[in-house]
């Protein structure tokens, strides 16, 4: 369906007339003053409709549009817009003034009505966010990329921005536990991904839990070491980029995103991301002590495990949905394109979904797993389950994983293959092609349970990449529990052929 162009005429400084026209898809120039000069202030490019040189600009389309207003005869358009010049990617906040007539006003009420229920179709304007800042999260710049490059496209979108560093470990729970879900649309996280595992461990402590979650999608900035959520709903490069990862906020629907709860003999909780177990851990908790070498802490340990030939002993049960890695790839497509087809629908993808709850349905710790489980009582070289096909950059360790498919991948390296092999999966990680490897096992698993075998040599357990008791714990998903605001349908297509 073809929508009629609605224009405003305005004009600009120097008295040129400028013809703004909108097609419900972007926004244009045209007339004698629609070329402007570029001039820079701090935090953005200001369009001043002055100048005499052509605008790069144009046109604007709607998922770049930010803002536009009219008020006291000044005509407001904010939006983000590539960067100009040969070294410069990405995007840059733009901001556009120009001059109306008095009797214009109702007409440019209603032009900016039109402009603003097009470039926010679907989604929610001048959002309410809470925004959590860890000022240790990253190498200590969060505030820094929140207060330079965030918050001035969260003011240009006009939304009300509600700031709070986070003080200590576990204040981010503490926070969203408290937090009033009637006030924001969004709680935003400025940190890595131990920020988001703390405030969604909040929402679930709560006794309204299952609609905190539901009413409140998380946003997410990266700034910490690890934002493999971010990674995922953007890829590598968008994922680390705090503008395009604030556009998100602003235009992103609320994605489901099933969680996994962790019973341990003594707690429980719940973990979004992985569950690590053998040499993988060993490289991401063994290491912490060199983390002023960055990432290559967890190449450094890897290959120390690889060449010390390592194995850890343990028994898993695992309630097993698929194993044969061609059929997991071929679902994986199929989940793709029904997540696009139900986005480009009219209703919500979520309307046709079950909906979520928190029930428990795991047999208790002490008693036995049900008889239809698989058991592996083995040594194994790690055994990594994930509910992200990332687990940091450089890391597509599960390119199979979806989102809210209800399951788990499980990563499964068994006894104590070749240097050469290991070496060999550890070195087409990166693009996700280890999965082929004759080494690697790949399966679906909806829940597992896991006994770590304790032997002379410490074994390590990571749940979201943190320390986790390298004890019998068991894990069950719980499809769509929470929601990320995400302007992809799903995560980033990262199946290999
Ligand atoms: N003010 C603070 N001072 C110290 N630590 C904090 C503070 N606020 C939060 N934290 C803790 O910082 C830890 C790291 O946060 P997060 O994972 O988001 O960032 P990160 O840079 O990716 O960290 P890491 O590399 O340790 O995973 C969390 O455990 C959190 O509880």
């Amino acid at each position: 369906m073809t929508m009629t162009t609605t224009a405003l005429r305005v004009t600009n400084d120097h008295d040129q007339a400028v013809e703004l026209r909108y097609n419900g898809e972007a926004i244009t120039f045209a007339g004698e003053g629609a070329a402007a000069m570029p001039t820079r202030d701090r935090n953005c490019m200001i369009m001043l409709p002055n100048a005499t040189k052509p605008s790069a600009v144009s046109p604007i389309d709607n998922h770049h549009v930010l803002h536009v207003s009219a008020k006291a005869n000044t005509l407001f358009l904010n939006a983000l817009c590539k960067r100009e010049g040969k070294k410069r990617t990405g995007l840059q906040l733009v901001k556009l003034r120009y001059i109306l007539s008095s009797e214009q006003s109702a007409e440019a009420d209603r032009f900016c009505e039109v402009v603003m229920a097009g470039v926010y179709k679907g989604l929610v304007q001048r959002k309410r966010l809470k925004v959590l800042i860890n000022p240790a999260g990253g190498q200590g710049r969060a505030r820094t990329i929140f207060d330079e490059q965030v918050r001035p496209i969260f003011n240009a979108a006009q939304c009300t921005v509600d700031v709070q560093c986070t003080e200590y470990q576990n204040h981010a729970l503490e926070i969203a536990k408290q937090l009033d879900i009637t006030a924001y649309d969004c709680l935003v996280t400025v940190s890595g991904d131990g920020i988001i595992h703390e405030a969604l461990n909040g929402f679930l402590l709560r006794e309204d839990a299952l609609e905190a979650l539901q009413k409140v999608p998380l946003g997410v900035i990266p700034a910490g070491t690890g934002n493999a959520l971010s990674i995922c709903m953007l890829g590598e490069k968008a994922g680390f980029d705090p503008v395009q990862t604030a556009l998100q906020i602003i235009k992103g629907k609320p994605m489901a995103l099933d969680l996994c709860s962790v019973t341990y003999a003594d707690k429980r909780y719940y973990s979004f991301l992985s569950h690590n177990y053998g040499m993988t851990a060993y490289a991401d908790l063994a290491t912490e002590p060199l983390r002023w070498m960055g990432d290559a802490r967890t190449v450094l340990g890897l290959v120390k495990e690889i060449m010390a030939r390592s194995t850890y002993p343990m028994e898993a049960h695992l309630d097993v949905v698929e194993t044969d890695k061609q059929k997991i790839k071929a679902s994986y497509k199929a989940a793709r394109a029904a997540a696009a087809n139900s986005s480009s629908a009219e209703t919500s993808p979520d309307a046709a979904a079950e909906p979520c709850t928190l029930e428990h349905t795991l047999p208790a710790l002490d008693t036995p797993t049900p008889e239809s489980w698989t058991v592996v009582r083995d040594d194994v070289a790690f055994f990594l389950t994930s509910k992200v096909p990332w687990l940091a950059r450089g890391m597509l360790s599960h390119p199979c994983a979806l989102p809210n498919d209800g399951l788990l991948d499980l990563l499964l390296v068994r006894g104590n293959p070749s240097i050469g092999k290991q070496l060999d999966v550890f070195g087409k990680v990166e693009k996700g092609e280890h999965l082929d490897s004759s080494i690697v096992e790949y399966y679906k698993v909806k829940s597992f349970r896991l006994r770590p075998i304790q032997t002379k040599k410490k074994a390590y357990v990571a749940i979201d990449g943190e320390h986790a008791p390298a004890e019998t714990f068991q894990v069950e998903t719980h499809p769509r529990l929470a929601r990320v605001l995400c302007v992809n349908d799903t995560y980033v297509d990262t199946c290999p052929k």
